[in-house]
């Protein structure tokens, strides 16, 4: 919670402040053009952002407008930085969404204040998001196709056992609904549902994300605490949900397993074990024998995980899940939108039925909000409301082309093929797909989750 990116045409204002925020401890990246800070953010997560309102190549309230409509899990706390003459267009800027805004000549203390109180801000969203979205995925696993009703028997019969559960499916399938589902009719219930996704995670933070810390044996940073619960030791009494258990290093499943076998650790640091009590729920969407056989995972931690198998099959080998699953879509987002009543027709059901969503459920979900919110005024969706890229696949029959109503269509669409090629040249390992791009691997995987990209198995 400390990554600050400033955006500003003047070279000595972009230098002097990275320094000083560098001091700080905040971990600094800058962008003398809008252009740049935008490619900047779609790429990584930033907290912060500290935007000039007078750019050279686009206006800045266009630029805010931009951010805030990124994927939501990522928007930045946005900070306007205006000059002499520009105050007003700062204030308009706060009633658009911007947290606050700076007046140049910059005065270091209130800029410190200032971002302090962004960076707290940004945080308490996202607390309130992760709460939100606890709350909203209290669903039930949807779906009347034959794999679909024998995973909720399945869900019923192991929930309440302590038995371990790995489950198997492609990105985007239902992995973690099934395990919070599992949580939810076992005797645990009453506790808590901690959820750590390995992929999502650097490498060097994964031992203290799952063990905490003491001592200040942490990564180091503004503020920083000196000791950390780990997630074992947050779910304690509950359920530990370890989503792309796959991606984890040798090194931290040796530590896992041995956390399993005894049910205590040692956090990074400490000189005395915890004690815990946790199911572990894992998932994954790799071939994990195949990972064995490679050398990449632990036979050992396999079989401790793998007590019983679930097995989710990808959205496309159940279509006729669709029009169920969008009609649930359909009732979640019309409450939160203030639309009830919101109904989807055949034609255009039918055209869902054709895709093959790659993205697997989320991306279906993400399609009925995306649909819905840009088209404030329908209440029945039609064919001719859905997105281009739903047509892909029929093609030309389908009457669409391979238009693209804006450049951040088109990019995604190129993007998206890009890297789903990269994968296949690398047998679907991410890690050998970022190196690839070049890019860090957490960051590949994030940005394959905003795409609706999945690894196939
Ligand atoms: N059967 C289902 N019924 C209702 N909603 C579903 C179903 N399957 C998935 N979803 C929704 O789709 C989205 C993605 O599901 P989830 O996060 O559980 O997938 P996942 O397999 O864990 O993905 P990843 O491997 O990328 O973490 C969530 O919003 C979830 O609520």
């Amino acid at each position: 919670m400390n990554h600050v990116l400033i955006v500003d045409d003047e070279a000595e204002i972009r230098e002097s402040l990275e320094n000083i925020l560098r001091e700080e401890g905040y971990v600094v990246t800058t962008a003398a053009t809008a252009t740049e800070a935008l490619e900047l953010l779609r790429d990584a997560a930033y907290d912060v952002v500290l935007l000039d309102i007078w750019l050279p190549d686009r206006d800045g309230l266009d630029t805010l407008g931009e951010i805030r409509q990124m994927e939501s899990a990522h928007v930045p706390e946005v900070v306007i930085i205006s000059g002499h003459g520009t105050i007003e267009a700062a204030v308009k800027a706060t009633k658009l969404g911007a947290y606050d805004f700076l007046e140049k000549p910059l005065s270091l203390a209130r800029t410190l204040i200032v971002l302090k109180n962004a960076m707290k801000a940004r945080q308490m969203r996202e607390d309130n998001q992760e709460f939100a979205r606890q709350l909203s995925v209290k669903g039930t696993v949807t779906g009347n196709s034959v794999p679909m009703k024998a995973l909720r028997q399945q869900i019923k019969l192991m929930a309440p056992t302590n038995g371990r559960v790995l489950i198997f499916g492609e990105s985007g399938t239902g992995k973690e609904l099934i395990g919070r589902a599992m949580h939810e009719e076992s005797l645990r219930k009453d506790r808590v549902f901690v959820e750590l996704n390995c992929a999502a995670i650097p490498e060097d933070y994964i031992e203290t994300e799952l063990f905490g810390y003491r001592h200040g044996a942490g990564p180091a940073g503004p503020g920083s605490p000196t000791e950390k619960r780990g997630t074992f030791e947050r779910a304690d009494g509950g359920t530990l949900f370890l989503d792309e258990v796959g991606d984890m290093s040798l090194k931290t499943q040796a530590k896992v397993l041995r956390a399993l076998d005894e049910q205590r650790f040692l956090p990074v640091g400490a000189s005395h074990p915890v004690h815990v009590d946790v199911r572990v729920i894992a998932a994954t969407n790799k071939d994990l024998e195949e990972e064995i056989a490679r050398g990449n995972f632990r036979e050992d931690l396999f079989y401790r995980l793998n007590v019983i198998p679930f097995f989710v099959p990808p959205l496309r080998d159940r279509k006729e899940d669709i029009p169920l699953l969008v009609k649930e879509f359909l009732q979640q987002f019309g409450q939160q939108y203030g639309r009830p009543r919101m109904e989807m027709s055949d034609d255009a059901l039918a055209a869902l039925k054709q895709y093959h969503w790659p993205g697997n459920v989320r991306e279906l979900r993400n399609l009925v909000e995306r649909v819905l919110i840009l088209n404030p005024k329908v209440q029945r969706i039609e064919k001719k409301h859905l997105p281009v890229l739903v047509f892909r696949d029929a093609g030309k029959a389908a009457g669409r082309g391979e238009e693209f109503a804006t450049l951040l269509q088109a990019r995604e669409a190129y993007e998206r093929d890009y890297i789903l090629k990269k994968l296949d040249e690398c047998h679907g390992n991410v890690s050998r797909a970022a190196e690839g791009l070049g890019l860090e691997r957490s960051h590949l995987y994030r940005k394959m989750k905003a795409l609706g990209v999945s690894v196939k198995e």
